[in-house]
């Protein structure tokens, strides 16, 4: 077996498998390899009913004392039994797993292992797991890797499929000399992917994440320093000046700049008018009015006869900075081009017509824009949005496309400005820490389910006043049969009879296509839409001020950052804006995480706290910001091989590059596709 070889080759993998395991991007043996686990847990001793903690994971051992009973439901199953110990009696619910019925056996005894709820006076666990008595002896108190599934797949078909490759896993080949892991207390790289698969003990597993953690890190490093490299060693060939019409198109805005917004405005044209290209992070708090920092950057670029670009991370934001560019820019007979993957052939092929004769002046679009179908003509700008949802080398190509041009990267995420440093070298950077003037600050609100009439309550009430709302719907487990595409569908019905008939209710979910997340987006903006009820991801900067409310259910299950680049989703006008936070616990040390929220809008300062409340067992969890960019490392929660890896690549960089660069090419050639 080697790694560039298909899934199909590890026994047991046919072509059924197979074909489920390429819906999660793994087609060969190396990114089977590599797709790590999203989280782990630990199996615990069972508890007798009487001492269950309600809305805690728990395991309880009891025998089944009732039938399951399966009923059908608008397109669901549910299925119910009732099982006791000699303590008490517990209710136990399965979504569509009416397989069940025949699985259990009255009188027999299993351990259930899962959130138990405490309902209509009664312990309840919602789709429990469910194992003997043997069985879970043999996986009680081992660390248990839970991976990202789709239909047809489970974490244990992964796993076994990895187990698969094990012998190959052992022969893998590591570019950090013995030395130089010792110094750093950095565990073997095929130990650390071994353990991440197949944990033993927790300290393993806690090296084996920081090792890989590690890996990511250097590579991002090694990838930056060239990049600036590459940048800072070229002569700006395209000097951009600050001219009187600059001044003019942001004397002609709606509204003045905040002085932060100038700030990062004369940091760029200063640098796109200097001796070298520019090469800069322009960081904002949400709402903190980035994407117009990046228009007068584009705006200066057209006018003096180059095109730029600015990508987006989705297709949905694509479309909004392409309509707010183009009324911006039209009227000074700057034409604004759009070019995402969802367009057809005829208007792709129109698109690159439009900018390789240089009809088209700023172009914005997805991952489209790199493709080498696409001819730029005077390239001169490439703004990227959310850099954290690109890769280096994606970045890296579309500079290259262009020759030399500015990079402008704009970024919500809070990076202490250390971590920044180490993560970019000496990237410059602006921040945006001042809001535009007449925002009122959010109200918020943490609360428990119990709130919900009251919120649903709140919500038709703002709705009355013509405001629009955001809910983001409970968040499915990972062992729940329900899918996230199910659960909105159910949670928006629901809460549509919950509020009034004339309350126009939505839903957007990861499945969509581009074209109908545009539609329901669209419908949003031109509130046709009231209520706007999202799977756990509103795309990141969606922009409508007249939204004023941002309801999250299962707060608790997000990190702080996360909540609070939700929370910025609302509050962009001068309306006053809410933000309920429905906790699905009610334990102390949750309420008071969440509470960091209600005393702060300041993501620097939740950032901060966020990194302080987090426990030794948070180093498991799933990730907590969205970026993509690493799949195990966290910025913030292993900050230290942060440090360790730009470190290594000062001290050791050119020592180990030629055995970096080889493991690097054949990752890059064993996965038998091209980078992008
Ligand atoms: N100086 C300003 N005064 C008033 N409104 C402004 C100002 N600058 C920007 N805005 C408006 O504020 C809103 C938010 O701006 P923008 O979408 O650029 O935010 P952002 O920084 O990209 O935030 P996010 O990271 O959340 O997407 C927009 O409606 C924009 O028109």
């Amino acid at each position: 077996m080697e790694l560039k070889d298909k899934v199909t080759c590890i026994k047991g993998i046919g072509e059924k498998t197979a074909g489920n395991l390429a819906k999660l991007g793994i087609s060969t043996v190396s990114d089977l390899i590599h797709y790590y686990p999203r989280t782990y847990i630990t199996y615990m001793d069972p508890v007798d009913i009487q001492d269950i903690q309600a809305d805690e994971r728990q395991a309880v051992s009891v025998t089944l004392n009732s039938r399951v009973e399966v009923k059908k439901l608008r397109g669901f199953s549910i299925a119910t039994a009732y099982a006791k110990d000699y303590t008490g009696t517990i209710k136990l619910t399965w979504f569509n797993c009416p397989f069940l019925r025949n699985y259990f056996h009255i009188g027999d005894r299993y351990i259930f292992v899962g959130e138990v709820k405490y309902k209509n006076g009664m312990y309840t666990m919602s789709q429990p797991e469910y194992y003997t008595v043997p069985k879970y002896q043999e996986i009680l108190k081992e660390w248990q890797p839970v991976y990202g599934c789709t239909a047809g797949i489970t974490s244990k078909t992964i796993q076994k499929a990895v187990k698969g490759t094990l012998p190959l896993i052992q022969t893998l080949s590591d570019y950090i000399p013995e030395d130089i892991r010792d110094e750093y207390d950095l565990m073997r790289a095929n130990e650390a992917v071994t353990h991440i698969h197949f944990p033993d003990t927790e300290n393993h597993l806690r090296a084996a994440i920081k090792r890989v953690a590690f890996d990511e890190f250097y590579e991002f490093i090694e990838n930056m320093h060239s990049l600036k490299e590459h940048d800072t060693v070229k002569y700006n060939q395209a000097k951009i000046p600050f001219t009187e019409q600059v001044t003019g198109f942001i004397e002609s805005l709606p509204y003045r700049l905040t002085g932060a917004q100038m700030d990062a405005v004369r940091d760029i044209m200063a640098d796109m008018n200097s001796e070298h290209v520019m090469n800069r992070l322009v960081q904002g708090d949400v709402g903190s009015g980035k994407t117009i920092v990046a228009a007068i950057a584009l705006f200066a670029c057209a006018t003096q006869g180059y095109q730029g670009v600015i990508m987006a991370p989705t297709e949905v934001l694509a479309n909004q900075h392409f309509k707010e560019l183009t009324g911006l820019f039209e009227p000074y007979g700057i034409h604004v081009t759009l070019l995402t993957g969802s367009m057809t052939a005829k208007e792709k092929r129109e698109a690159y017509q439009e900018i390789a004769e240089h009809r088209a002046d700023v172009i914005v679009g997805t991952h489209a824009l790199i493709q080498d179908k696409v001819e730029y003509d005077n390239l001169a700008l490439v703004v990227t949005d959310e850099q954290h949802r690109f890769g280096v080398r994606q970045r890296e190509k579309l500079s290259l496309k262009g020759g030399t041009p500015h990079v402008l990267v704009m970024s919500a995420t809070p990076i202490p400005r250390t971590l920044a440093i180490i993560m970019y070298g000496d990237l410059d950077i602006s921040v945006i820490n001042e809001l535009p003037a007449g925002r009122i600050p959010i109200k918020n609100c943490v609360v428990d389910e119990s709130y919900r009439p009251k919120a649903q309550a709140f919500i038709r009430a703002e709705v009355k006043k013509g405001h629009q709302v955001y809910v983001v719907c409970p968040m499915v487990e990972e062992s729940e049969a329900l899918d996230d595409v199910a659960n909105v569908v159910e949670y928006s019905e629901e809460l549509s009879q919950k509020l009034d008939s004339s309350i126009h209710v939505a839903y957007l979910h990861g499945k969509m296509t581009g074209d109908e997340k545009n539609r329901i987006l669209t419908d949003f903006y031109e509130k046709k839409v009231d209520v706007l009820v999202s799977t756990t991801v509103i795309e990141v900067g969606i922009n409508n001020p007249n939204a004023t409310v941002m309801m999250v259910e299962n707060a608790e299950r997000f990190g702080l950052a996360a909540l609070h680049q939700l929370r910025g989703r609302v509050g962009r006008g001068n309306l006053q804006s809410y933000c309920i936070f429905i906790s699905g616990k009610k334990n102390k040390e949750v309420m008071e995480r969440l509470n960091v929220l209600a005393d702060s809008n300041d993501g620097f300062y939740i950032a901060g706290e966020d990194l302080k409340r987090r426990g030794p067992g948070d180093f498991f969890g799933i990730r907590q910001s969205g970026d993509v960019l690493f799949k195990m490392g966290d910025i913030y929660k292993h900050a230290d091989m942060l440090k360790a890896a730009s470190d290594v690549y000062e001290k050791y960089g050119s020592r180990i590059r030629t055995e970096f660069d080889r493991s690097v090419a054949a990752r890059n050639e064993m996965y038998g596709k091209p980078i992008l």
